[in-house]
Parts: C-alpha cells; structure tokens; sequence
C-alpha cells in the first residue's frame, strides 16, 4: 500500500469527519483508532486517517503519539502529512496545536506549514486570520463556554503564536483569490523572513482548492477538513489518485439494538438531546452521581436493558454551560471530564455486552473513551448523516458486526439521532 495522503487527527470525531470528507471527495479512505497494529488487515486505500485522542492530553504525550502515526504514515508512502485539528481550533494555550505543528514540521523539514480551520460546509471560515463560527468571532460563538477548551480568542494567527515556537504569518484572502501562484509567492516571503507557519484564510471551497493545490506540494499541512478536501481535489485533479465511488461499505445491515450516548455539552447537542426526548426514552446522567463513583453507570444500564427491545435509547450526561461550570467549580475540569468519559465507557461496554450493535455517540472525547473501551481498531466510511459525520463500519472488532456514528459535539441538525438511526440498519 503506498498513501497518497497520511493523516493524523486529534480526535476520533474530527477523524471520522476527516474520513468522511476524503470519501466524498474520492479518495479510497480508512480510518485507523491510534497506529495500527501490523496485523490489522486494511483494504487497498488512497488515505488513512490515524485517530489520537491527544486534543487535550499533555502536550509532551500529544507529540510523542503524533510523531509516533506520522512515521508510519510516512513509512507507507504518504508524502504529505495532513494534521487534522478541530474546525474550531479547539486548543490551550499550551497546546496541542502548536507543539504537535513544530514537531511534524521539525521532523519533515516543511518550510512554511499552511494552517486553516476553515471548513465552511458548516459555517467555518477564516477572514484576516479570525475563525468565524456560523455569523460571529469564534469568541462569540457558543464555544466560549466549552468544558476543556474555552475559546475565547478569534485571531488565529495570535493564538497559535502563542502556542508554537515559530512566528505565525498569515495568508489572506486577496491573495488566496488570487490563486495558486500568489499564495506561493507569499509563503517564499514568509519564509524570507524566517516565519514558520501561516494561517491562511479561507471562506469558500474554491479557496480550500487553491490552498489544497499549494499545500499537496508541501510536506505538511494543519487543518480542517476543509483543508482536507482541498488536498483531495488537487490529488485528483492532478491525477495522482484515481477518484473512487463513495461510501459503498456502508450497505450492508447489521440489525440488533442501537443506543445513543451523549457526553458532548454543545449547544448542537443539547438541541439533539431536546428533539430525541420526543422519539424515544431518554436517561440523563447525574454527574455528580458518577464524580461520587456511586454506581451511575449501573444504574443506566438497569434503565436500558428492558428497553432495548423495544426500539433505541439516549443516555446523556450532557448539561448546560452553567452547570457545567458548578461541577467543575466542586471537582475540577479534567477530573469530572474524565469520571464522565470513563462512565460513558462502562455504559457503553455494558450495552454492547447487552446486545447493542448500533451506536451513536456525541461528543469527540466522548467518543475517543468508548471507541478504547471497545476496543475497535478502525472504521470504514459510509453514508453521510449530516455535514462532518458518516455512518462508520467497525473493522476487527471484538464485538464483530457493528455500526458506529461519532458526531462533533457542535455538528448535525436537531433530529441529528433520529437521522442517524435511519441511516444505520
Ligand atoms: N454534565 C457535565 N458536567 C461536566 N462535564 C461534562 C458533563 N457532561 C460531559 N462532560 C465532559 O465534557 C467534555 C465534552 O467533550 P466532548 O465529548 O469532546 O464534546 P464536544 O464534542 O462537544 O467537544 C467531556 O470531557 C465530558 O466528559
Ligand atoms: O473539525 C471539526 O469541527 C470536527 O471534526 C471536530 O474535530 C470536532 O471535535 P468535537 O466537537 O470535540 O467532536
């Protein structure tokens, strides 16, 4: 197998996304849950996506794991090295954007890295180097309050300078319009000057083909999967990858029960849960409960069983900004982050032992928790639910047959659950 385009996400929902979007745009695409072992038996593909869940560990750890995936994909030909970040530059300031960027780049030599979250199928663009979310700045949008990593600063080019150890510059959308030659002729410039990485803006798909166009000559690039299908396209339409159909691996059904967990607090999410209550039962979890370790997750899985024959069900964690902040006030933000994904872990176990061969999960670390816990080591792409989620089939895991949807806290329309279960049969 020799890769036509390595890709290294930052969590398992942005790689799905990822996954999704090289699927469409042609590229024949496997994801992987971490590096893959030398014994999983991966189809002939264009592109793989090795997923980490190294958004909001350690910096330290979060390289040496990114390092870890870029010389394997790097091993299998993958000349170009996509790290796929959150549309929302879900980050610290002491990382992990930055410190994985400097890194790569250290290992492959890149001169300048183009950098953009842009993804703007779901209203993510970049202007003058501020992230808009929808209508407004980033620091507006609803990302402000999230529960890891508050975003509270739209002007990418301050933010990333604040986490990387090179000079950020920045690309804007004059010279963008302007086409491939003129962003080529920019990136000498800010090499000339010692510049390391540019954010450049992006508000159309046309400019993600531009970027994709300049970015493919390159070694490395950071992003979106906008930037994603930008390198799809150029990789087509320069003929180094042969466009395939798309998503044929989602056909065949895998019936049994399905369930739904949600551990995403985003204001998409919320919504979801809101519309599900009317459709099927809906449990919610009592965080405080889990924090106690008083047998919450037990306590959920007595609540599905006797229901899972009945048709699905939603159990949810999920809670509003402000109570949010008064468990993280009592308990501290990674400690009750982390007993909820670890509870959400033991549900889902619990419902897979119980039957469950359907399931959708809403919240990136969220789902990074239940994918170790069940131990699958990759996924195919198939049919698209919403913008930025397909309907992905287990390869090799111990449960056998299964169908999973990883939905981006922040993505998907109001029936997202109800949508995502008519597709997964
Ligand atoms: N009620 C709650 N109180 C505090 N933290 C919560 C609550 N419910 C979920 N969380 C935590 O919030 C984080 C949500 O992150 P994630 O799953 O990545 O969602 P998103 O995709 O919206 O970013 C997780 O660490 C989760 O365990
Ligand atoms: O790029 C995106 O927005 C998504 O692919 C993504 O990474 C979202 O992360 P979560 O909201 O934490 O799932």
């Amino acid at each position: 197998m020799t890769l036509a385009l390595g890709c290294i996400a930052d969590d398992y929902t942005g790689a799905s996304d990822l996954a999704n979007t090289l699927t469409r745009a042609g590229l024949r695409t496997v994801q992987t849950i971490g590096v893959p072992a030398d014994d999983l038996a991966l189809p002939e593909v264009d592109a793989v996506v090795v997923s980490l869940k190294s958004r909001s560990i350690e910096a330290g750890l979060a390289v040496s794991r990114s390092r870890a995936a870029e010389a394997w994909l790097r091993g299998r030909g993958a000349g170009h090295v996509l790290f796929k970040i959150c549309s929302t530059f879900d980050s610290t300031d002491a990382g992990n954007i930055g410190p994985v960027m400097d890194a790569l780049r250290a290992d492959c030599g890149e001169g300048v890295v183009l950098v953009t979250p842009a993804f703007p199928e779901t209203g993510r663009t970049v202007y003058q180097g501020n992230l808009f979310v929808g209508a407004v700045p980033l620091n507006e949008s609803p990302l402000k309050d999230h529960p890891l990593n508050p975003m509270r600063d739209s002007n990418l080019v301050r933010v990333l300078a604040r986490q990387s150890k090179t000079q950020i510059g920045l690309v804007d959308l004059a010279t963008v319009t302007r086409g491939a030659d003129a962003v080529r002729a920019r990136l000498a410039e800010l090499a000339g000057k010692g510049i390391g990485a540019a954010i450049i803006d992006a508000v159309f798909d046309r400019d993600l083909e531009t970027i994709g166009l300049v970015a493919a000559e390159h070694r490395l690039s950071v992003g979106a999967s906008g930037i994603g299908l930008g390198l799809a396209r150029a990789l087509v339409s320069t003929g180094k990858v042969r466009s395939s159909a798309a998503g044929a691996e989602g056909g065949a059904a895998v019936g049994g029960p399905a369930a739904c967990l949600a551990g995403s607090c985003s204001q998409a999410t919320l919504q979801q849960i809101a519309s599900a209550e009317r459709v099927m039962p809906v449990l919610h979890l009592d965080p405080e409960q889990i924090v106690a370790g008083t047998g919450e997750a037990q306590r959920a899985l007595a609540w599905a069983r006797p229901r899972l024959a009945d048709g699905p069900v939603l159990i949810a964690s999920s809670a509003t900004p402000e109570a949010v902040a008064a468990v993280q006030a009592r308990h501290g933000r990674d400690a009750a982050g982390h007993a909820i994904e670890q509870a959400m872990a033991d549900i889902a176990e619990d419902l897979v032992q119980a039957g469950v061969r359907r399931l959708i999960v809403a919240g990136g670390e969220t789902s990074g928790a239940v994918v170790d816990r069940l131990r699958i080591p990759g996924f195919l792409v198939g049919v698209e639910i919403a913008a930025g989620v397909p309907v992905l089939r287990a390869v090799g895991a111990q449960a056998g047959e299964m169908l999973l949807a990883l939905k981006s806290g922040n993505f998907g329309g109001p029936e997202f659950f109800s949508d995502a279960l008519r597709l997964m049969r």
